[in-house]
C-alpha cells in the first residue's frame, strides 16, 4: 500500500482512496471566515483554561513528514468549547516552501507560512490518545498561525536550534533542557475561533474540536529556514515542506468565535 503523503502521487487528493472519511462532513482544515463566526458567550463564561507542565526532557523525532515533540508531564486543558479535561499527547508543524504557503487553517483565504498544533486527548472520558482518536469528542486541538517577524521566537528557538540533529526520518533527541510548552501559546489565548473537524492527516478521524488561536506566533526567516531543511527520509532525501492538505467546505457546521 502506497504510503500517504503531499506529493502528486500520494497527496490530499488521493488518501480518499484509503481514507474515504476524507470525503466526510466535518474535515478539517477549513477556511476561517471571521465574520462568518457566530459570536458565543458560552464559551467566555467558561473560559479556556491551560493548565501546562514543564518537559523534564522533552523527545523530539522526525517521523518523516513533520517534526513532532512528544508529551510525558501531565500538561491538560479545559473549558471553552470542552467538556472534560484534555491532556497534551504530542505537537507538530506543517509549514510551507515558501512563506506564502504552509498552514493549514486559512484566514479569509490567506496562508499564513506556518501553523502549530498542539494535540490533546479527552482523558477525562478516554483512558490514552489510542482509545480518544476515532471517537467523536475525543481529541481537541490547537491551531497556532505562524508569522514572520525580524526576531526569532525564543520558545521555538530551543527547538529549531537542534533540528539539524533530527534531519533525517526516524531521528529523535531529547531536550535536555526543562521546557514547559506553554511557551508556544500567543499572549492572548481568549481570542479564538472553533469548529467541529477532523485530522488533518490520515486517518483524517472525524474526532477534533478545533481551537484556532486569533493571535499568531512570531518566527524569524532563519526558524523557518531551519525547518525547511528537515528531509522526509535519510541523507539526500527530499526537504519536508508544503506539509499542508487544503482546506475542506465548511458545509452544515456552525464556525463560533469566542470574540465579538
Ligand atoms: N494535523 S493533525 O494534528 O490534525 N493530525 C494528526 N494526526 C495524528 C495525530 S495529530
Ligand atoms: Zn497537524
Amino acid at each position: 500500500m502506497a504510503t500517504w503523503g503531499y506529493g502528486n502521487d500520494n497527496g490530499p487528493a488521493t488518501w480518499v482512496k484509503s481514507f474515504p472519511v476524507a470525503a466526510g462532513t466535518r474535515q478539517s482544515p477549513i477556511d476561517i471566515v471571521p465574520t462568518a463566526a457566530k459570536c458565543d458567550t458560552k464559551l467566555t463564561e467558561n473560559p479556556l483554561t491551560v493548565n501546562y507542565s514543564p518537559e523534564p526532557a522533552m523527545e523530539l523525532c522526525n517521523p518523516g513528514l513533520s517534526v513532532k515533540a512528544n508529551i510525558k508531564s501531565k500538561s491538560v486543558i479545559k473549558g471553552g468549547p470542552l467538556e472534560g479535561e484534555y491532556k497534551l499527547e504530542q505537537f507538530h508543524l506543517h509549514w510551507g516552501s515558501a512563506d506564502k504557503q504552509g498552514s493549514e487553517h486559512t484566514l479569509n483565504g490567506k496562508m499564513f507560512p506556518a501553523e502549530l498544533h498542539l494535540v490533546h486527548y479527552n482523558a477525562t472520558k478516554y483512558s490514552s490518545f489510542g482509545e480518544a482518536v476515532d471517537k467523536p469528542d475525543g481529541l481537541a486541538v490547537f491551531g497556532i498561525f505562524l508569522k514572520i517577524s525580524d526576531k526569532p521566537h525564543q520558545g521555538l528557538k530551543s527547538l529549531t536550534d537542534v533540528l539539524s540533529e533530527v534531519q533525517y526520518k526516524d531521528k529523535s533527541i531529547n531536550i535536555k533542557q526543562e521546557y514547559n510548552p506553554v511557551c508556544l501559546l500567543p499572549d492572548n489565548i481568549n481570542k479564538y475561533w472553533t469548529y467541529l473537524g477532523s485530522l488533518t492527516t490520515p486517518p483524517l478521524c472525524e474526532s477534533v474540536t478545533w481551537i484556532v488561536f486569533e493571535e499568531p506566533i512570531e518566527v524569524s526567516e532563519d526558524q523557518m529556514k531551519a525547518f525547511r531543511a528537515l528531509c522526509c527520509g535519510e541523507c539526500g532525501s527530499a526537504p519536508i515542506v508544503d506539509n499542508y492538505r487544503p482546506p475542506l467546505p465548511l458545509g452544515n457546521r456552525q464556525l463560533r468565535a469566542s470574540f465579538q
